[in-house]
């Protein structure tokens, strides 16, 4: 029997991917038998990786706000292997103030890349998606969207951050309506503490550092590997039959029926 989990054959876009979560998601997908696109602003840490990854994996520098970017990289990426079965809309970046002295550029930067730059990439994948639906193909791809339980119960000084992961539950729910008759799958990913550069600052604050852990049930933050497995899960045919949901990976951080 053919592992549900193996990606064999499929190309996963995969955004920010140049270090942390994205970089761990396209390592495994690699892993798993996939052809990654990997997108990053950083190309130098695109670049990096290209070494270790191997002809699976397509470095696409750019910024996915940039709309011409986007369109071409979805192209590139299926000039280049030929289709692509599935995205995940990773890249991030967090840009903190307290809502009372939060500036316009703060809000706005947070909501370019999380919410523009998904729908960006959600839509140039999705038409590609469509096209190979219409061509007879059943199953034509999955499409995973990174959020966080700051979307989920609020987060101190992250109201932009805040209301672009909740955003990503609305994308997600919506594509999964939209596209289902097509076959196309949309799920989002809802992480809690993960070790990584982004949440650095956080973890080591010893003011922070206690009350996250207190509130986490396992006790502990996760690593970029172990959140990875169930992005992958929902790219694969593993998850045949999930759509339009919220998985929560957070070590029990938020626990709820
Ligand atoms: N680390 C954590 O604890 C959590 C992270 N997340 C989410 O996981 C995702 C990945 O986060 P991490 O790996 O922790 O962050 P990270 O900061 O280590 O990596 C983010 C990557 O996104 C890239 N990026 C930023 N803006 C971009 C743009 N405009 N275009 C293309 N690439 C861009 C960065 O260059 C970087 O390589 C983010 O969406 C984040 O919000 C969600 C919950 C918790
Ligand atoms: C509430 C979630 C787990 C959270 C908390 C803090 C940060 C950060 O400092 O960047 C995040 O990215 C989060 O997703």
């Amino acid at each position: 029997m053919k592992n549900p989990m193996s990606l064999a054959g499929r190309t996963i876009v995969v955004t920010g991917a140049g270090q942390g979560i994205g970089l761990g998601i396209a390592r495994l997908a690699i892993e798993l038998g996939a052809n990654v696109a990997a997108v990053d602003l950083n190309a130098d840490a695109l670049h990096s990786a290209a070494h270790e990854l191997g002809e699976h994996y397509l470095p696409l520098a750019g910024s996915v706000s940039d709309q011409a970017f986007v369109q071409s990289a979805v192209e590139q990426a299926v000039s280049h292997f030929g289709a692509v079965h599935g995205l995940v809309n990773n890249a991030g970046i967090g840009r903190p103030a307290m809502i009372e002295k939060m500036t316009l550029e703060q809000w706005q930067q947070v909501i370019d890349v999380h919410l523009t730059g998904s729908f960006f990439f959600t839509q140039a994948v999705g038409q590609h998606l469509l096209q190979r639906a219409r061509a007879g193909d059943s199953a034509p791809g999955s499409i995973v969207f990174i959020s966080s339980d700051a979307g989920r119960r609020g987060s101190l000084g992250q109201i932009n951050y805040s209301a672009a992961k909740s955003g990503m539950f609305g994308m997600a729910m919506t594509a999964a309506r939209e596209w289902a008759k097509h076959g196309i799958r949309a799920n989002a990913v809802c992480f809690g503490m993960v070790e990584t550069a982004m949440t650095e600052k956080v973890r080591t604050d010893p003011k922070f550092l206690e009350t996250y852990l207190a509130q986490i049930a396992l006790g502990r933050f996760a690593s970029p590997e172990e959140v990875s497995v169930p992005v992958c899960f929902l790219l694969s045919e593993a998850a045949s039959y999930i759509t339009g949901q919220v998985l929560s990976v957070n070590g029990g951080y938020t626990i709820a029926v």
